[in-house]
């Protein structure tokens, strides 16, 4: 375990929560509006966090566009060339963003994230994904999704190119998927390379993690689940000659926070009642892998489902919540949608900084990446609450020690 907890501002357009968009308090095209991320990274950078981080996918977010258009994130920009706008913007803060293995090469990507890092200063990292969904496939040929082996296959040798060429180590690689003559035309950054990130949550995923992540962001709703994570993942190292504390692990966090509790239950509540009853119900059937839920009445119950060849366990914990709480079709999607299987805390400072020290501490996690339900407002709460509360209990930094995002994550410099 670190010393003190590091944490990511995960940024996202208008927030986290699905109906964040149709908040009174945010605008729906901040996902194209560079001055809303200036300042969402500024206000990051004066909190201290480590670094912020943009997701990515080459495509729409949901199959059906008028659902799509009808989310938080259905519009916003390329991240690279975002934060390379967010370089000069800021002088501390680490630079995150996805990039895919299958749909690109490792030479280009390879220069472009060494490029980022050079003008940061040294505060680039590459979230390495292979890209799970179809929707963006069909932007890349006609073929359809490769098989996950084969996705990560590719994954494992792309790394192994890219990483190579960071430290000036690849002239002439021929393999399987990747032929690459020359060095890259950068010497190598002020932070060495550019920081690993990785997110898969499969075997090889983890294997591939295991062997060259420098942080790993994951999904887990309770604390069994996030240290069983945890401790598989590090017990992988290993086999790799690594040490547990080469690599962080950041469980995404989202919370809701306010003054008092009840302030923080109504503002979520708020959020909740936002939710459009078809994007809430195309969610859950998508959960529930039907694709007729919309006929049965809203403020009725589930219908009886025919066993799922999809996901049978998110499924089984769908009906299972209806059985138990007695929820109808519309709390039920509403549920879902909202909190779109992170780990939710609503509540006070105090509350939230309990709940993060007691994974912290437990072993769970290295520290967390802040998932904000909607921009700016819960980053300012986060920022002016639950900051200050973990520097007080000697949990998070006050200020930054280093310059690089290698230094703020305390990894050692690659040779
Ligand atoms: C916090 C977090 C962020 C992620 N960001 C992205 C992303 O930007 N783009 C993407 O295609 N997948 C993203 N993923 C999905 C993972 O890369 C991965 O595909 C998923 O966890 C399933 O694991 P597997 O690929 O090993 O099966 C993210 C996952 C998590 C937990």
């Amino acid at each position: 375990m670190s010393a003190r907890m590091k944490l990511g501002a995960f940024l996202w357009a208008t927030g986290h929560h699905i109906a964040a968009w149709r908040h009174p308090k945010t605008h729906v095209t901040a996902g194209i509006d560079i001055d809303h991320y200036i300042a969402l990274a500024r206000t990051a950078e004066a909190a201290k966090f480590d670094m912020i981080f943009c997701e990515d996918a080459a495509g729409l977010r949901e199959a059906d566009v008028g659902i799509a258009s009808q989310t938080s994130r259905s519009i916003g920009f390329e991240p690279i060339s975002l934060l390379s706008a967010l370089a000069v913007q800021t002088s501390r803060i680490g630079l995150v963003s996805t990039a895919s293995t299958s749909y690109n090469e490792p030479y280009g990507l390879a220069r472009t994230f060494l490029s980022l890092d050079h003008l940061s200063g040294g505060r680039a990292g590459w979230n390495l994904v292979t890209s799970a969904s179809p929707i963006e496939a069909a932007n890349f040929g006609a073929t359809g999704l490769k098989p996950h082996a084969d996705r990560y296959e590719r994954a494992r040798e792309f790394a192994e190119v890219v990483t190579g060429l960071w430290h000036g180590k690849v002239s002439g690689h021929v393999g399987q998927s990747f032929s690459v003559r020359d060095p890259l035309d950068l010497p190598p950054s002020p932070q060495g390379a550019p920081v690993m990130v990785q997110a898969g949550a499969s075997d090889v995923g983890r294997d591939l993690a295991a062997r060259t992540a420098d942080v790993v962001f994951t999904a887990a709703q309770t604390f069994e689940e996030a240290k069983a994570f945890y401790d598989d993942l590090k017990g992988r190292m290993a086999a790799h000659g690594r040490e547990p504390d080469d690599i962080k692990i950041m469980p995404g966090v989202a919370p809701v926070v306010a003054e008092t509790e009840a302030e923080a239950r109504e503002k979520f509540e708020e959020l909740q009642e936002l939710i459009p009853d078809d994007v809430g119900v195309a969610l859950l059937s998508s959960y529930l892998s039907i694709s007729d839920l919309w006929r049965y009445p809203i403020d009725g119950p589930l219908p009886e489902l025919p066993e799922s060849e999809g996901m049978k366990s998110r499924q089984a914990l769908v009906v299972e919540q209806s059985r138990r709480d007695g929820l109808n079709i519309r709390q039920l999607a509403r549920h879902f949608a909202g909190a779109r299987g992170h780990w939710r805390i609503v509540g006070t400072a105090t509350q939230v900084a309990d709940e993060l020290q007691a994974r912290f501490e437990g072993g769970a996690a290295d520290g967390f990446n802040v998932m904000p339900a909607y921009f700016p407002g819960e980053l300012d709460a986060f920022a002016t609450l639950v900051v200050p509360e973990l520097q007080r209990r000697g949990l998070f930094r006050m200020e930054y020690e280093g310059t690089t995002l290698r230094a703020h994550l305390g990894l050692k410099r690659p040779s």
